[in-house]
């Protein structure tokens, strides 16, 4: 008999040449697809299976091929421009996009001193010639690097790489970037200038090293070609669309430019009879297919670098150079890891023990988070704040993928109001470091307030959400609480030997651990109660794994009334159907019985 087999690891497409060194470090834990030559028909058809998603320049990580993504966690550029990914949708939609923002710098700035020197030099003509058997010295006649201006247009890394090399040719080196840092550059012998006309028109050499953003489309064009040297020689080994080719052919034509190095296209693989194409074939161009990044060393680098985030993210943890995210360090996120989990239930709990309760179609929900202790020196509580959203939402959306990346943006959608404030009192008093409290005030409009409808606590955003498959039912109508204008909900918790705990749960006291399904009583504090729960428990056949009790958190509450309130909490194996929580209901009983699943 065949027996059919599922592979249930995580699946990582790399539809793109991607270094074998970082592969191995997925290999061991992920079932790794390389999968060249994927038309974008057939990358949509199959990226559903994927969480990961490794490319390089080639592959365009396009609106339309990320909402078929349906399982993606995360697109790692194997190398530093992410032009070639829709960064937007991916954050609207949570995923991470990380690169590698070092590993190929030196990579591309020997590249583009190789087109230098091939540009001053005719390497490329010269070799041509002679392979054509032809002996052509002085129509070949280059000139020097030393002694002439290198013009640079973005100073960054690669920027700043080229220019330390060009000091040692001798060059004056003169850049144009309106952020840059002028310590580093007055390090590395570069004199900035206060526009990019004037850098124009002293250029021998200019080199391009800025990404391809709005203000850098198009800043070589017609205009700005006019205003240089004859003798001038333009690089790019940054991004095709930053200089106009059809202009730059014209100039070269014209002989107002004398010559260019070009790596980079407007459209790769130029297609035939494109500008691109033209510039490719000029005489006066060196021209080379997208080679800035392609060394070995710069391949094993980069590999390495966007695998290990990869193997990260998808384990859970958070990467070190994420282009959508805050980056927070590992350190940093290991001491928030058991916070993170405890705000995550904390937020689920809240959904579900007060689903029903709470009105919310024309409520707005107010979330008030208090970090108290350690946590309140905190530099960033961005996981915190999205594990909180996860939390409240995670209960009635099985699709949403909250993470740090998309947390605000979907708080902002669901009218969830997140107000984080760290308190550095009382900690002393405190039993345990870092306590959490969660104030939830959700304010019922005045047209509401006179029809007094009911529903889920989460935004009028939501409507077609469905309720948790957990119940909250009142005995009667008077054991609620007064229906008022506004209402408050407190969750407490705090972490011990990295376990989360809720300490307090609106009006009660009582240490439990949010884990796996409890029911949730609230009672008369009187004799007999426990009995009757458990009793009907068991008849259930519903097992008790263990049971708290917490009383008033403040004593002197509801004193006179006679009889006190406490809460019952129990953590249960075994289905609690909607008849045995409702029958828990009762005098002999509970007040009020919700059942949680955490
Ligand atoms: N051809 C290839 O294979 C490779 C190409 N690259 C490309 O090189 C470019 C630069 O990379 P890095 O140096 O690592 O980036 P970077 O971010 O370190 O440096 C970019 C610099 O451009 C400056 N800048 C931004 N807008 C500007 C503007 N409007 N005018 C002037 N300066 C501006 C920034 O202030 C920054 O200093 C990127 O586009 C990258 O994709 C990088 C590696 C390999
Ligand atoms: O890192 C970059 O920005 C590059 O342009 C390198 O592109 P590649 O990975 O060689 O397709």
């Amino acid at each position: 008999m065949a027996i059919e087999t599922y592979n249930t690891r995580p699946k990582i497409l790399i539809p793109e040449k991607v270094s074998p060194d970082g592969l191995a470090l997925l290999k061991e834990s992920f079932e790794v697809d390389e999968r060249k030559g994927l038309s974008a028909e057939q990358l949509k058809e199959i990226i559903g299976q994927y969480e990961a998603l490794i490319v390089r320049s080639e592959t365009k990580v396009t609106a339309e091929l990320l909402g078929a993504a349906k399982k993606l966690k995360v697109v790692a550029r194997a190398g530093v421009g992410v032009d070639n990914v829709d960064v937007k949708t991916a954050t609207s939609l949570g995923i991470i996009v990380v690169n590698s923002p070092s590993g190929n710098i030196n990579a591309a700035a020997e590249h583009t001193i190789a087109l230098l020197m091939a540009v001053a030099r005719n390497v490329a003509d010269a070799s041509q010639s002679i392979k054509a058997g032809k002996w052509e010295r002085s129509r070949l006649t280059g000139i020097e690097a030393k002694g002439k201006t290198l013009a640079i247009v973005g100073l960054g890394k690669v920027g700043l790489t080229v220019a330390r090399i060009a000091n040692g040719f001798g060059m004056r080196l003169i850049a144009y970037d309106p952020y840059a840092n002028e310590n580093l550059a007055t390090a590395a012998s570069v004199t900035l200038l206060p526009n990019l006309a004037d850098l124009l028109t002293q250029a021998d050499f200019l080199t391009l090293h800025t990404p391809l953003i709005a203000s850098t489309k198009g800043m070589i064009s017609r205009a700005e070609l006019a205003t240089m040297k004859p003798t001038a020689r333009i690089l790019n080994v940054a991004r095709g669309g930053m200089i106009d080719e059809d202009a730059l052919v014209e100039a070269l034509d014209a002989g107002t430019i004398a010559g260019a190095g070009i790596d980079v296209w407007t459209s790769e693989p130029p297609e035939a009879d494109s500008s691109a194409s033209r510039l490719i074939a000029h005489p006066k161009v060196v021209a080379t297919p997208h080679l800035g990044a392609s060394t070995k060393e710069a391949q094993e680098n980069v590999s390495i670098d966007v695998c290990e985030q990869v193997v990260s993210i998808l384990s859970g943890e958070l990467p070190r150079s994420a282009v959508n995210a805050p980056i927070i360090l590992p350190e940093e996120y290991r001491t928030l890891q058991p916070f993170v989990t405890l705000l995550e239930k904390m937020g689920s709990l809240y959904t579900q023990h007060y689903s029903g309760k709470v009105n919310a179609a024309s409520f707005r929900t107010t979330f008030d988070i208090t970090y108290e202790g350690a946590l309140a020196e905190l530099n960033t509580t961005k996981p915190l704040f999205a594990a909180l959203v996860k939390g409240l939402l995670s209960p009635i959306s099985e699709t949403l993928n909250i993470n740090i990346v998309n947390a605000e943006l979907v708080a902002k959608e669901r009218g969830i109001l997140i107000n984080e404030q760290r308190s550095r009192e009382n900690v002393d008093a405190k039993p345990y470091s870092s306590f959490i409290t969660l104030r939830a005030r959700a304010s019922r409009s005045s047209s509401q307030a006179r029809q007094g409808r009911s529903a889920s606590p989460l935004s009028s955003r939501v409507p077609q959400a469905q309720p948790p498959a957990t119940g909250q039912a009142q005995l009667t109508p008077n054991t609620q609480a007064p229906a008022k204008e506004t209402s408050e909900q407190v969750i407490q918790g705090f972490v011990s030997g990295n376990k989360p705990f809720i300490s307090r749960l609106d009006r009660f006291s009582g240490e439990f651990v949010p884990q796996g399904t409890l029911l949730i009583c609230r009672n008369f504090d009187s004799v007999g109660k426990i009995g009757y729960v458990g009793n009907l428990l068991g008849k259930a056949g519903v097992n008790i794994k263990f049971m708290n009790v917490a009383p008033l958190h403040d004593a002197d509450e509801e004193e006179g009334s006679g009889s006190k309130e406490a809460l019952m909490i129990l953590g249960v194996e075994g289905e609690v159907t909607e008849a045995v929580r409702k029958g828990l209901i009762s005098e002999e009983g509970a007040l009020e019985a919700s059942l949680v699943v955490l």
